[in-house]
């Protein structure tokens, strides 16, 4: 442990939110990437876009349960009016068979069976007289099919084979999996997860559920990075606590970087003016301590030490949850390839006024009413509005605001711009 060197005040790098952004992005290169089956690719990123192997739908098929006929034989049917046809055939899902049909016959054919080739419609076993137990040799059509082609899903008509289904850099989720599987693809090129490390600073920190002594607090960042670096795709390789002292934190780090082969070190805390700031003290030769003009997360540390992307946050709880979502999660994503960085924000009117910092912008954890669901509108989490230790409030947020540097006060009724956690 020693004095650190230059704090955030004067002389110190100072940044607009996009300036800190642009160069953390700069220095992301993606992870590798392999071919994995679809089970293990969930939540991680395509490497390459997946084109069908095959047409969706298959092959021409049945949408409903019924008759497969030839649209010119029953036309003409109505209540007044049946038509006949005789049953030369009976086709069931997974049937291979392809009957000719000539003037006047059908076949009885279920949901997704192949449509024969010389059928062009499909009866809904509904508009016929008695149902398939009255069907063995004939059915009685009682409604015309609207036109030709009725209740037939072609061929094809989804997407064809060789066509692209996703494109590279879009998260594989539940939906993309199934859409992968149903057009004849098993395996798809993925990002590998980004390996990362937490390392929380603090000669004051204590595990959560224990008795604490005056002058410590629970620790609660690692529990917030973890979590929020696995939702945004990571592995976690280590999770650590360590004291201010120099040598605790640097065999930490030093552990995360070269033994364990972090891509991405994320710690909190030590980062700022005080006498104790054990990340600047052991970090401030190899990367870059800066001022960013946000309230709050004004002073942040990055750089690349090794491989690996090193990003010192300040330690109050509400600063690492704004700073993570302002530049840890595009870099993590970025290093996955993802193509979309930020979450989607939409426009709110706030519920109630607050005062900014201004000439910093503002990330506040932030609550939405959604009681009129046409006039959503936002407020603070918590009561102190953005205090950056209001650590329990963060159980009220689920999306927070981001109030430009110019404004002073949001006053009730200014539209904000919002972004959703979820
Ligand atoms: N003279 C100045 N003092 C401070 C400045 C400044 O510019 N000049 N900046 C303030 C701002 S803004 C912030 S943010 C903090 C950031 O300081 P550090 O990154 O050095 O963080 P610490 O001092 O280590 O901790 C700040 C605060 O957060 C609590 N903390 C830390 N780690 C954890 C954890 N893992 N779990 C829960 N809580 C944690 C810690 O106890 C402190 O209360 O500096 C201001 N000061
Ligand atoms: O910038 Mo600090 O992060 O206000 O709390």
């Amino acid at each position: 442990m020693r004095p650190a060197s230059p704090p955030t005040g004067a002389g110190a790098i100072r940044r607009t939110v996009e300036e800190h952004l642009a160069v953390v992005l700069s220095a992301v290169t993606p992870v590798p990437s392999a071919t994995v089956p679809l089970g293990d690719a969930i939540g991680r990123t395509l490497a390459a876009p997946v084109l069908a192997r095959v047409d969706v739908p298959l092959f021409d098929n049945s949408a409903m349960d019924g008759y497969a006929a030839r649209h010119e034989d029953v036309a003409a049917a109505d209540a007044a009016h049946p038509v006949t046809v005789r049953i030369v055939a009976d086709i069931p899902a997974g049937s291979s068979v392809d009957p000719s049909l000539g003037a006047g016959e059908a076949a009885r054919i279920m949901t997704g069976a192949p449509v024969p080739t010389a059928a062009t419609v499909v009866i809904p076993v509904e508009d016929t007289h008695g149902g398939f137990a009255h069907s063995q040799t004939s059915a009685i059509v009682l409604a015309a099919p609207r036109s030709e082609g009725a209740h037939i899903r072609r061929r094809g008509e989804d997407v064809r084979a060789g066509a692209e289904v996703a494109p590279a850099g879009i998260v594989v989720g539940a939906l993309q999996a199934t859409a992968f599987a149903a057009s004849g693809v098993d395996r798809v090129d993925v990002r590998r997860r980004p390996r990362v490390a937490v390392i929380s600073t603090g000669s004051e920190l204590a595990p959560p559920g224990g008795v604490f002594a005056r002058g410590q607090i629970p620790e609660s960042n690692s529990i917030l990075l973890a979590a929020s670096c696995r939702e945004a795709g990571a592995d976690l390789v280590s999770v650590t606590t360590v004291t201010d002292e120099d040598a605790a934190f640097d065999a930490a780090f030093t552990h995360a970087v070269d033994d364990l082969g972090a891509d991405l070190v994320v710690t909190s805390g030590g980062v700022s003016a005080g006498a104790y700031e054990v990340v600047r003290s052991v970090l401030s030769d190899r990367i870059d301590f800066v001022s960013v003009a946000m309230q709050p997360g004004e002073p942040q540390a990055f750089g690349r030490v090794g491989d690996a992307l090193v990003f010192g946050l300040p330690g109050n709880p509400v600063s690492v949850a704004m700073s993570f979502e302002a530049f840890v999660r595009p870099a993590l994503l970025a290093l996955q390839g993802r193509s979309d960085l930020q979450r989607p924000t939409m426009r709110l009117p706030a519920a109630t006024g607050w005062r900014t910092r201004q000439g910093r912008r503002q990330f506040l954890p932030a609550r939405i009413d959604r009681a009129d669901p046409t006039g959503w509108t936002v407020r603070p989490a918590t009561a102190g509005g953005s205090g950056s230790h209001l650590a329990a409030g963060l159980a009220q947020a689920e999306a927070y605001a981001v109030v430009p540097e110019d404004v002073a006060t949001v006053s009730a009724g200014d539209l904000v711009d919002v972004v959703l956690l979820s």
